[in-house]
């Protein structure tokens, strides 16, 4: 299968460069006028695929909001998968995997295999058990042509506790993006992406050697704007994915105000370009 990185080049180039994720918040599924169970967490999530499905490059199902409703909320997830794969846009899940290699194993093979019915085209990873830990998930993301995101700096204002912590040569976060960059290495689009938030004013990691995607979330409800990004990134910008969840979400359920409000994100975005 053709590798992610060229897959979202792709999509990206034919439908705008956002990443729209799904988030079912509980005050989300009130504010669209939905029940607190399953019933409600299908309406919201396959109704936001049904509305800017066609739209949106990529989408980002959080995968805490489904797992919250048990073994109906996971199955209802992998609906969700299943309506974007429909819909030929891509999915990144979001579960922020990370554990010691073995375990990690069966994190790779829950999410990436290609016989799961959770496998989705690309997977948040945490790299803080050691990047070495993850190897299991590259080897299969690899093999199987999907992606992973590995957080680096990430978009919460405690982050800089442990990422920005250094050895008094390098710190955590670059540490990380030097990892990703050898996993990388030789290709124009690499399977290893990077996390770093929107809300931050300096980046504190040189990106000049890396050649994956960098997904940008923070965009909107946590105070970033796409206009900030071009600034903060400087020659890596062509690399970020923006992300926005609540921003976007909170437009609906009404399927027009919902495109409208994906539109307003792009459209600010070429603005800033
Ligand atoms: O990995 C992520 O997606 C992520 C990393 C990060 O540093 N910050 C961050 O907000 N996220 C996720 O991005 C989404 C942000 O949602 P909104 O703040 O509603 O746009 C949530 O699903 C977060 O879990």
């Amino acid at each position: 299968m053709t590798g992610f990185g060229v897959r979202l080049a792709d999509k990206v180039a034919e439908r705008g460069n956002l990443c729209v994720g799904i988030d079912p918040h509980p005050q989300l599924l009130n504010a669209w006028g939905l029940t607190q169970d399953p019933a409600g967490l299908e309406s919201f999530a396959r109704g936001v695929v049904e509305a800017v499905g066609t739209q949106v490059a990529i989408f980002k199902p959080q995968s805490a909001f489904f797992e919250a409703f048990g073994s109906a909320g996971v199955a209802v997830l992998e609906r969700v998968l299943t309506d974007i794969r429909q819909a030929e846009s891509l999915s990144l899940l979001d579960a922020k995997r990370g554990d010691i290699g073995s375990t990690m194993a069966g994190y790779a093979r829950a999410y990436l295999a290609d016989d799961s019915p959770l496998a989705a085209d690309a997977l948040t990873l945490s790299p803080f058990l050691g990047f070495g830990s993850l190897q299991p998930a590259i080897e299969l993301a690899e093999r199987a042509g999907r992606g992973l995101y590995v957080l680096c700096r990430t978009s919460n204002p405690e982050g800089g506790q442990v990422q920005l912590a250094s050895d008094g040569q390098r710190s955590v976060a670059q540490s990380i993006v030097d990892e990703a960059n050898r996993v990388n290495a030789g290709r124009e689009h690499g399977p290893i992406g990077l996390v770093i938030g929107g809300t931050l004013t300096e980046l504190e990691v040189e990106l000049a050697d890396f050649t994956g995607s960098i997904l940008v979330p923070g965009i909107g409800a946590q105070g970033g704007t796409v206009d900030g990004l071009r600034d903060l990134f400087g020659a890596a910008y062509p690399r970020v994915l923006p992300t926005s969840s609540r921003e976007i979400l909170s437009a609906g359920p009404d399927p027009d105000s919902l495109r409208a409000a994906v539109a307003g994100v792009l459209t600010a975005q070429h603005r800033a370009d």
